[in-house]
């Protein structure tokens, strides 16, 4: 279990995380989205401990990351798969995370081969490893203390598609046996078909959070006429509120049909006119996120 209560980092007058709260609960898939520089590595080092908080808590099964007495066996954490020693091996990163940990040796061998990490490529130092290699390693390295909560910031980063499929299944099967994780990407179709829930955020302050399928159902309608202005006043004078969609479309947060009655009653002719959502995460992403920046605050 996962609970961030409004957690707030400002550095000097700039606000990178703005009172963002969330849960997520054992048995389920996070996705964590938002835009570059929209604070998500920022929740996330505050949840592991590594940034201290303006304001706000972060909890790992009820307790602060710092005050867990062995954090790797609670929390499995990638943040950054290239902050590995680079003159290590493979098998030296993990052998030396198990002594630390206390976990026995045989684990080491057990987390490289659910990886895909081979004997040949552990004995290899990490300075040599692709990037791909090293997102594994750094898997591998969440996973030895058999944790209940996975933390993984861009884990598919430099992954092949075969290796971003292998991801999927590992985290799903982590999730069905009672895990809990919480994994941020850029990779909205990937994330789209593992998160059972997602918490969206841009400009540092949560914009949606909820499950995935009821978010992608809600994410309003899509619409198009061509003469786009008159839609425009007429979608105006019923009272609905519009932004700019893809390809000259409008997005309305409502239902197709009060959309398609404004446009009727102004005798505007439509050219499409679909829920938002069938456009998958993508749409739903740039509908939430468009326009929004880090806020810079005075204070
Ligand atoms: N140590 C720091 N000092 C000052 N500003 C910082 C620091 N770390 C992050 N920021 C700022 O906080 C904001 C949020 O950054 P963060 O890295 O959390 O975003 P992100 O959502 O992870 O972005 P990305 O997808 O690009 O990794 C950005 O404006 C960033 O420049």
């Amino acid at each position: 279990m996962i609970e961030v209560a409004h957690l707030t980092k400002r550095y000097g007058g700039r606000t990178a995380v703005d009172d963002v709260s969330f849960t997520c609960a054992p048995g389920s898939v996070t996705g964590f989205l938002g835009p570059n520089g929209a604070g998500k590595s920022t929740t996330m080092r505050m949840l592991c401990g590594l940034t201290p908080p303006t304001a706000g808590t972060a909890t790992v099964c009820g307790v602060p990351y710092r005050r867990l007495a062995n954090p790797g066996r609670e929390i499995g954490v990638l943040l950054d798969a290239s902050a590995q020693h680079a003159g290590r091996t493979g098998r030296e990163v993990l052998a030396l995370a198990a002594a630390v940990m206390g976990v026995p040796r045989r684990e080491v061998d057990v987390k490289l081969d659910l990886v895909g990490l081979g004997a040949a490529a552990a004995r290899r130092r990490v300075g040599a490893y692709s990037l791909g290699m090293r997102q594994r390693l750094g898997l591998a390295h969440a996973l030895l203390g058999d944790p209940r909560v996975l933390v993984l910031d861009e884990p598919a980063n430099g992954l092949d598609p075969e290796g971003i499929f292998w991801m999927r299944g590992l985290l799903r099967d982590f999730a069905d046996r009672g895990g809990t994780v919480l994994l941020s990407s850029h990779l909205l179709r990937e994330v789209e078909a593992v998160a059972d829930r997602l918490v969206v955020i841009g400009g540092g302050r949560v914009v949606a959070q909820g499950g995935t399928e009821e978010l992608l159902a809600d994410a309003g309608t899509l619409v198009r006429a061509r003469d786009g202005a008159a839609l425009g006043r007429a979608l105006a004078a019923a009272g609905l509120d519009a932004t700019p969609g893809p390809g000259g479309g409008l997005l309305v947060r409502a239902d197709p049909d009060p959309v398609g009655q404004a446009a009727a009653a102004a005798g505007v002719a439509l050219t499409e006119l679909r829920p938002a959502g069938g456009g998958g995460l993508e749409q739903l992403f740039l509908t939430l996120t468009g326009g929004t920046t880090t806020k810079e605050t005075t204070a």
